[in-house]
């Protein structure tokens, strides 16, 4: 068996923490082999319900399980980190845009910023799941400079899943037959959901989804409404906002990052811009990307952005710009 890793789950007494750490703890990410520790940080208040979390990780008596720490302390959380899931701050409500927890939120990814830089391992991957998250992740990067900027990324992996099973549920076919979907952007509803580089495989053929739908109106607006306002949809219903399929993404987005993405597959997450696509550089803007085993990235290069690409890249940056703005005011005390 492998050394255990030290895994960090914030807000792990919340709603997406309780679906997230059944799946680390069994091994649906890290795999079957690797032992861990959980540390689990939440915010003084909720230590009593925290206990109840780690009564239940006992309860299911999972052998990869080697400890858990529960703590409301960054510096015992962030300790020798491997990897970290951000998911601690607050979510939306009904009639909220996901920017309006911008001032809620982002101070939470400034100091966790801080303590990850001072105790984490300096090649600790870092995702960041609470909104807005890819300004949040920007600000945690950029107060943690001792830990290189690419190993953080924020989660447009639940977008990627919702475009995905869009487009095999309007082709019926399963969702493993569809690939290579792209979110663009912000996760927010400024998003550009791009179905164009998409492919299917019917009756055992490759087949572009572009030419299997044969509705461009259908991609260009209902689909692309559908992804961007999936959350909201969700939360209209729950009255919650999604729980179960944002830490199934969380780990799917973390497993590629381990384990790398599988030839010829592309998955969406939102990185460093390095200015591909002539996206502005130094924003967390969720790109196509390929990876290593071990969690080194490439922005998928080369793709065809037409005119109508072109606008939708362009609105969904100049809004990550001024949340930039915004988050850097807020966070300059
Ligand atoms: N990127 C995505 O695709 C995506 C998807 C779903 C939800 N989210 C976001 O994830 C976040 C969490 O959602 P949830 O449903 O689990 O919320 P929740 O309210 O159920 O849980 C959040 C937990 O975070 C804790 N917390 C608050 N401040 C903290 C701090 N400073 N340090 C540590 N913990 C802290 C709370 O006490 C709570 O236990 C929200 O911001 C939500 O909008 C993002
Ligand atoms: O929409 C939200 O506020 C929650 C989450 O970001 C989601 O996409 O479901």
């Amino acid at each position: 068996m492998a050394e255990p890793i030290r895994v960090v789950v914030t807000g792990a007494a919340g709603q997406i923490a309780y679906s997230l750490i059944y799946q680390l703890a069994k091994g649906d990410v890290f795999g079957p082999n690797q032992p861990l520790y959980l540390h689990l940080l939440d915010i003084p208040p909720m230590m009593g319900v925290l206990e109840g979390v780690v009564m239940e990780i006992t309860d299911c008596a999972l052998p990869l399980v080697k400890g858990v720490v529960p703590t409301a302390d960054l510096s015992v959380a962030f300790k020798d980190a491997d990897a970290a899931f951000m998911v601690g701050s607050m979510p939306r409500k009904q009639g909220m845009e996901r920017k309006d927890l911008l001032s809620a939120n982002v101070k939470i990814f400034k100091e966790q910023g801080q303590a990850l830089d001072k105790y984490a391992k300096k090649n600790v991957k870092v995702l960041v799941v609470g909104n807005p998250a890819n300004t949040n992740a920007l600000m945690c990067s950029k107060y943690a400079p001792s830990i290189p900027r690419e190993n953080f990324s924020a989660m447009t992996r639940l977008d990627h899943n919702r475009a995905q099973a869009s487009l095999a549920q309007k082709l019926g076919v399963g969702v493993d037959k569809v690939r290579n979907v792209i979110i663009w952007g912000n996760h927010s509803s400024t998003q550009f959901p791009d179905a164009s580089h998409a492919t299917v495989e019917l009756n055992g053929t490759s087949k572009s989804v572009v030419e299997a739908i044969n509705d461009n109106a259908f991609l260009q607006d209902e689909f692309v409404k559908t992804v961007q306002t999936r959350g909201a949809a969700v939360i209209a219903a729950r009255k919650m906002s999604s729980a179960m399929s944002a830490a199934k993404a969380a780990g799917d987005h973390m497993r590629d990052l381990w384990f790398g993405t599988a030839p010829g597959h592309f998955v969406s997450m939102a990185v460093i811009s390095d200015g591909s696509y002539s996206v502005p550089k130094d924003i967390m803007f969720s790109f196509p990307v390929t990876i290593k085993p071990g969690g080194s990235y490439t922005i998928v290069q080369g793709l065809k952005i037409d005119d109508f690409s072109r606008k939708m890249l362009d609105i969904t940056a100049k809004e990550l710009l001024e949340e930039r703005n915004d988050a850097l005011e807020l966070c300059s005390d």
